[in-house]
C-alpha cells in the first residue's frame, strides 16, 4: 500500500479549526445582537453638552423604537443623501432604504434635545462580514445645525466602543467616494483606512468603476489580532499586495 500522506489529515484539521474560528465568531455577533442596552455601562456618553449642544444619546434595535423616531430618520438620511446616491450608479429608492432601516438586525443610536426632537443618529449591525465579526456602521446622519460640533466623531467613538465591548474586530462603514466630507471626516480625522474588501482596493484595475469605498478602523482585539498575523492572509479569500 506504501506510505500514507499527512496532507489530507492536515488539510481536515485545518478545515476544522476555520469552521470552530467561524462558529465562534457567529457566537459572538449572537451574543451583541441580545443584548438589552449596549450601553448599559457607559453613562458618560449618554450625554453630549459641548459646543451649544445638549443632547441625550440611547442605543436601541429598531423595533424598539418609536415610528415617528423611525419616519424621522429615513426623512433626514433621504435628506442628506438623496441626490449623491441620485449621481452615483446606485440611484435612490425610498422603499429600499425604508427597508434597510427597519430590518429585525437594526440598531439605533439616536441623539436628542431635551424636548426629546431627534437631532442625529446611526443605524449600525452587529454582523459577520467576509467571516468576520464586525459592527457595520450603515449610515451616520446630523441634521444640519448640529455639524462641525464634534457630534459625529463622538457618535463614532461609542460606535467603536461598542465594538471593543462586544469583541468585534472592526468598524465598517461605506462612504461614496464623491462624498468628500465624510471621507475626510473618517479617512483624516477617525483615521479609518480602505478595508481589505474595498473592491478598488480588491481589484485596483477597475477601481475607478466603484462610485464608493469601504472604510473601516480596527477594535482593540482587532488591531490585536492583526499584529499576531491572524488576519486575512491565514486562509482569507483575498490575496492583497499589502498583506500577503
Ligand atoms: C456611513 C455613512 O453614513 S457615510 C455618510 C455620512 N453622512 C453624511 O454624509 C450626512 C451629512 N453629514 C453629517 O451628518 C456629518 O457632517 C458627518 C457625520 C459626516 C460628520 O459629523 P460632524 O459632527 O459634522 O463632524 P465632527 O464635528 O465630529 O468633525 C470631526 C472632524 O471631522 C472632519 N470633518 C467633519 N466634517 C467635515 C467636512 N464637512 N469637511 C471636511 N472635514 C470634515 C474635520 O476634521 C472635523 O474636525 P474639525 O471640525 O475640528 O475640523
Amino acid at each position: 500500500m506504501g506510505r500514507k500522506s499527512n496532507k489530507g489529515k492536515e488539510k481536515k484539521k485545518r478545515r476544522k479549526e476555520e469552521q470552530a474560528k467561524l462558529a465562534a465568531s457567529f457566537t459572538l455577533v449572537e451574543a451583541a445582537n441580545k443584548q438589552e442596552d449596549p450601553m448599559a455601562t457607559m453613562a458618560p456618553f449618554k450625554k453630549y453638552e459641548r459646543n451649544g449642544l445638549n443632547l441625550d444619546i440611547e442605543c436601541k434595535k429598531v423595533a424598539e423604537l418609536d415610528k415617528d423616531t423611525v419616519d424621522w430618520a429615513f426623512s433626514i438620511t433621504k435628506n442628506n443623501m438623496q441626490t449623491l446616491y441620485e449621481e452615483s450608479n446606485w440611484g435612490w429608492n425610498d422603499r429600499l432604504k425604508k427597508e434597510e432601516l427597519t430590518e429585525d438586525k437594526a440598531w439605533f443610536l439616536v441623539a436628542r434635545d431635551q424636548e426629546g426632537q431627534p437631532t442625529a443618529f446611526s443605524h449600525f449591525r452587529f454582523d459577520m462580514d467576509e467571516e468576520e465579526e464586525v459592527l457595520y456602521c450603515y449610515e451616520i446622519q446630523l441634521m444640519k445645525t448640529a455639524r462641525r460640533k464634534g457630534l459625529g466623531k463622538f457618535m463614532m467613538q461609542i460606535l467603536q466602543l461598542l465594538a471593543n465591548k462586544a469583541q468585534m474586530l472592526k468598524v465598517m462603514v461605506t462612504v461614496f467616494k464623491m462624498n468628500t466630507e465624510s471621507r475626510d471626516f473618517f479617512l483624516k480625522a477617525l483615521k479609518f483606512e480602505l478595508d481589505e474588501t474595498d473592491p478598488g482596493l480588491c481589484d485596483p484595475m477597475e477601481a475607478d468603476e466603484y462610485c464608493y469605498e469601504i472604510l473601516s478602523k480596527k477594535t482593540v482585539l482587532g488591531a490585536k489580532k492583526q499584529q499576531e498575523g491572524n488576519h486575512c492572509c491565514s486562509g482569507g479569500p483575498h490575496n492583497h499586495p499589502q498583506c500577503c
